[in-house]
């Protein structure tokens, strides 16, 4: 049982559970190795509560005359991005996506474009262009099961709970009562028991997403593995039939050029068979496949295409006559064009057998929407580039052993000797957050021959390497802020969402650092309109943190900053956040190497960020705008969050010097850190918590929620685990404040709060939650010993996203207590690993000096096939 739960299903701090998502479940049947842990829900279950997005008509007067200025000039930006250029803004304010409590774990591996399934099953959000979301059902994109009993077929039926208008010569309507949906990214499962029949149907959903893996998880593929139980006193025989339409439901689909094709793929004593659905765009053409695995005594057979309009009957006929599909030879071309692949077997009496699709699509060269470049996906390292890898790619995944490997990710949460038991609604968190390192508009490519990391700055200039090892080795990463906030590597973002990258996948969190460090050095005069302060000023200057390595539908990497809400060269949290995971990473991997190259960097951005120090007392001082992450809410002078990251920077230069044997760089970081320390406590500290700012407004002892970062990066970088009296009594105030005395201590922390217990509401941003932030600071007071606490706050933000609105796979950046949400589908929530990182540190203190500590975390390096 969840162990934050007594008897009664309630939980031991007296919230009752919110989890009713299996309440209309009617079968008694559970499926075939089902989980226990993991999102579950009753595919007839509605959710009650509906969210709208944050509008303009959500603004508070006070925030609207203070955001007149950025709203007009939004709105001008706005009209010639969209009327003019013809391009999709990198922020859709006015058309931001309306809440649909329909999406369930995505499928394919890592930077090679995701195609997303609801829990219903549905086909419906597709990102194959890189970073370029499509939010559309595909009605024709199904699994259908037929069974037959002594050479007639009793039962045929669409394994969806649609009736749609169109392709009625199918069957559809299935009872939702009888399935469930089970997610445990990157695995989920589908139980369909067949009402009448006896029989009960587990599809088993597969997508490579392996830590410490940079070959497999980079394949764009996923298995359904179905598993047939016969529970009659008679054998069955067990066709599952599998549609997909080319294209992806956009109006696109219907241009030219999409042509269909049985193939046969035999090697290694082992085959497969099905249908490629090749799409002959003149902007990054691919392939789709449909794979089945021939195994003895399955048939598979196909129908190369159908026509998914009008009733669609032909199709179904040919299915119900014989359980098998005509197979046709040769190749057909249409323009808007479906295929159907089905495979066969008998199940025994009281038995049961398994059938396995494969799905792959094969984008091997991509463009992003400037067209001035081309790039290629990692997996064609191990698949070619020539775009004929699908077969390969469906053959290698079937009989790739992908089950172990799935297996150690879900062991590596469990394999910590937990003092605590971790309650089943972590776990579900933990690994289904997961989905955004896949669904983040994710892009993983090789670096080119000619690609210049170091932004021109060589080492031999005692600049950056141009290819770094690691970046040659491991390839290019990027992924959005968020699916609605189209930026690549939002660094103020990234900083909480990189556990996620720095505990799994090493190598690419350090290939995102080196690309952060090249743009660095580098700058871009271009003078341009920041719509907040109405100013012109530079795209990017040197030496300082850029906000985002750029737009997907412009040149990522070659032009960076598509933010231009702010000018964040002046904003003070970039550069400092840089530094801290410089020295986390370094901890974490022990890789000096990476110290080395990224030590001039890291000196370079203090010093720009020492200008912020204007009175000269060691402490930076933030600038009367809104000059960090929390982008809406002001902040004047020294302040809590931005304060506590800069002295949290010193502390990593300090112990940085000292790696690097820089006696004098030691020497004036120490001398900041002591004189800036004491500033802090001195102009911030009021005996319960740091004060939001130090400027004297009615609203600067707010209690902000994520005051305590720049210690939680200390943390989790093995430092500051003396005793830190003021840090737990922050911590205690901000849990009894913005937690407890917030929406009955249900909902996570609120960013800001009053101290007299209501939420802080001067700006568009203190009374939000953030869902990432809270996951952030439940990992602080894990590291502080109050686990209580932390697991408390956080299961208050996963319940309210998964359980009671509906934002499963589409965690958004935040929510308010009432009403309205604020960008779906966000990068921030991974940084729910970092809770996984202060459990395993708090677990063994015994650490060795000078391993690599990520094995020692509970993130084993022993599975890594690489
Ligand atoms: C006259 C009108 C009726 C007045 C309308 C006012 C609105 C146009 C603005 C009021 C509040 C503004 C929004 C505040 C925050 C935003 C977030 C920002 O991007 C990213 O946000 C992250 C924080 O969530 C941050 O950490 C990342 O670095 C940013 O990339 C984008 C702008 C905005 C949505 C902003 C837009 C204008 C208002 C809605």
């Amino acid at each position: 049982t969840d162990s934050c739960k007594d008897s009664q299903n309630t939980c031991k701090w007296g919230e009752k559970s919110t989890a009713d998502l299996m309440s209309r479940y009617v079968s008694k049947e559970m499926g075939y190795e089902v989980p226990k842990e993991g999102w579950r829900i009753c595919l007839a279950h509605e959710f009650k509560e509906k969210r709208k997005p944050f509008q303009a008509k959500d603004v508070s007067l006070s925030n609207v005359l203070e955001h007149v200025g950025l709203g007009i000039r939004y709105l001008k930006w706005w009209y010639k991005k969209t009327q003019v250029e013809k391009k999709a803004p990198f922020i859709d304010m006015f058309r931001a996506q309306p809440l649909r409590q329909i999406y369930g774990a995505p499928l394919g591996g890592i930077g090679g474009g995701t195609i997303t399934r609801g829990w219903r099953g549905e086909f419906c959000r597709w990102q194959l262009n890189p970073g370029m979301y499509h939010y559309k059902t595909v009605t024709a994109n199904q699994f259908t099961v037929c069974l037959r009993r002594g050479g007639q077929t009793v039962y045929q039926q669409v394994l969806s709970v649609e009736r749609p208008p169109t392709l009625q010569g199918w069957n559809w309507g299935y009872c939702g009562e009888y399935a469930f949906y089970h997610a445990l990214y990157p695995r989920a499962w589908t139980v369909y028991h067949l009402p009448g029949q006896n029989v009960t149907l587990t599809c088993r959903q597969v997508s490579p997403v392996i830590p410490h893996d940079y070959q497999d998880s980079s394949l764009p593929v996923a298995v359904f593995v179905w598993d047939i139980e016969n529970k009659n006193d008679y054998a069955l025989d067990v066709s599952i039939m599998f549609t997909m339409v080319n294209g992806s439901g956009h109006k696109d689909d219907k241009s030219g050029g999409h042509w269909n094709e049985p193939f046969h793929l035999e090697k290694e004593g082992e085959a497969v068979s099905g249908v490629l659905l090749h799409h002959c765009t003149t902007v990054n053409p691919y392939t789709l496949c449909i794979a089945a695995r021939e195994q003895p005594d399955r048939e598979v057979s196909h129908q190369t295409a159908f026509s998914p309009k009008g009733t669609c009957s032909s199709l179904w006929s040919d299915l119900i006559t014989d359980g098998r599909l005509d197979s046709p030879t040769g190749q057909c071309l249409k323009t808007k064009v479906g295929a159907a692949l089905a495979v066969g077997c008998s199940v025994p009496a009281q038995s049961r057998n398994t059938l396995e699709f494969c799905l792959a699509w094969d984008m091997p060269k991509i463009t992003f929407g400037s067209r001035e470049r081309e790039h290629i996906r990692r997996y064609t390292r191990y698949f070619g580039t020539k775009g004929d890898a699908s077969p390969s790619l469906s053959h290698y995944f079937h009989l790739f052993i992908i089950e172990d490997f799935v297996r150690v990710l879900a062991f590596s949460a469990y394999d910590c000797s937990p003092q605590h038991s971790l309650p089943s609604w972590y776990k579900s968190a933990l690994f289904n957050e997961l989905y955004f390192v896949a669904d983040g508009g994710t892009v993983w490519t090789e670096l080119s021959e000619d690609a210049d990391v170091s932004g021109g700055v060589r080492s031999e200039n005692g600049g950056l390497p141009a290819q770094p090892a690691v970046v040659k080795e491991y390839g290019r990463f990027a992924y959005l802020e968020g699916q609605e906030y189209r930026m690549y590597n939002t660094y103020d973002v990234h900083f909480y969402a990189s556990f996620a990258l720095i505990m799994l996948w090493p190598k690419l969190a350090l290939s995102v650092q080196y690309d952060i460090a090249g743009s660095v050095v580098q700058q871009d005069p271009t003078e341009r309109l920041h719509l907040m302060s109405g100013r012109y000023s530079p795209v990017k200057s040197k030496n300082v943190v850029p906000h985002d390595i750029g737009d997907p539908d412009d040149e990522p990497w070659q032009r960076v900053n598509a933010y231009l809400i702010h000018d964040t060269a002046d904003w003070k949290d970039l550069n400092l956040k840089f530094v801290l995971q410089v020295y986390r990473d370094v901890h974490l991997t022990q890789d000096n190497q990476y110290l080395r190259d990224m030590w001039p960097v890291c000196q370079a951005v203090m010093e720009s960020e020492l200008k912020f120090d204007l009175d000269g007392d060691g402490l930076i001082e933030n600038s009367g705008y809104a000059d960090q992450t929390y982008d809406g809410w002001t902040v004047t002078g020294p302040s809590a969050y931005c304060g506590g990251l800069w002295l949290a920077s010193l502390c990593v230069m300090c112990k940085m010097a000292r790696l690097v044997e820089s006696e004098e760089s030691y020497q004036r970081y120490r001398d900041l850190l002591d004189r800036g320390s004491a500033a802090f406590d001195k102009l911030l500290w009021n005996g319960k918590y740091y004060n939001y700012d130090s400027s004297g407004r009615d609203l600067s002892n707010s209690v902000m929620s994520d005051q305590c970062a720049g210690h939680w990066f200390l943390r989790a970088s093995g430092l500051g685990d003396g005793e830190y009296q003021k840090i737990q009594t922050a911590l205690k105030s901000i849990f009894d404040l913005n937690v407890m005395s917030f929406a009955g201590g249900q909902m996570g922390a609120v960013n800001g709060m009053r101290p007299e217990g209501v939420p802080d509401r001067s700006s568009v941003q203190s009374d939000e939650v953030w869902i990432g932030v809270v996951y952030g600071l439940a990992a602080t007071m894990i590291h502080e010993g109050m686990w209580e606490e932390g697991m408390r706050s956080a299961e208050g933000c996963y319940r309210t996203v998964w359980e009671r609105l509906g934002m499963a796979f589409q965690t958004p950046e935040a929510y308010c207590e009432k009403g309205i949400y604020r960008s779906l589908a966000y990068m921030r929530p991974l940084s729910v690993w970092a809770m996984q990182l202060a459990l395993n540190t708090s677990q063994k203190s015994q650490t060795p000096s000078s391993t690599n500590r990520l094995a020692m975390y509970g993130v084993s390096q022993a599975v890594s096939k690489s």
